[in-house]
């Protein structure tokens, strides 16, 4: 595949920055609980292209694994952690897997969290990339734009009907 494959679609691409805040969880409340306090985000996989995601070292990220287990993806300072997101995972025919991954915050002080979430140009349609097309493996998604992509999930997520 060309080096620039993607840079017609990546001239005004989707681009969004948060900082996350998990509240800490009282003592008393762990204590209370045995640990098992569910404050965070749910399990979800990211909308997008890639995510590269800035964590304090606190922990709590975990990701599913290929055998259905929850792993810590503890902080190591310097790096981020860098998640396929689920339009990458259409456009690559499910070559490449789109992370399911949650965060909980068991521990009395606030955790923090920068994700920034890459996309394409929310316009531009794209098709399964033709080097992840063979006999064996037929491209499983038709073309659809990032933003419409992107919609259509949050659309779903607030259990709307998903509009033209
Ligand atoms: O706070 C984190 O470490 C992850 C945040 C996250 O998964 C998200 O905002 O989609
Ligand atoms: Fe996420």
């Amino acid at each position: 595949m060309p080096e620039d494959y993607f840079d017609a679609v990546t001239t005004n691409p989707g681009a969004d920055g948060l900082y996350v805040h998990y509240p800490a969880t009282p003592a008393d409340t762990l204590e209370e609980n045995n640990g098992d306090v569910d404050v965070g985000i749910g399990s979800h996989t990211d909308i997008q292209c890639v995510t590269l995601l800035w964590q304090d070292m606190s922990g709590g990220l975990q990701v599913l694994s290929a055998g259905d287990e929850w792993l810590d993806a503890r902080p190591i300072p310097g790096t981020l952690v860098v998640n396929i997101g689920d339009f990458l995972q259409r456009l690559s025919n499910n070559r490449f897997k789109s992370t399911v991954h949650r965060v909980y915050n068991r521990q009395p002080t606030s955790r923090y969290s920068m994700p920034f979430f890459l996309g394409f140009n929310p316009d531009s349609v794209c098709k399964v990339v033709p080097s992840c097309i063979d006999e064996d493996h037929p491209a499983l998604y038709g073309p659809i734009s990032c933003g419409k992509w992107h919609r259509n999930r949050i659309e779903l997520a607030h259990g709307k009907p998903i509009s033209d």
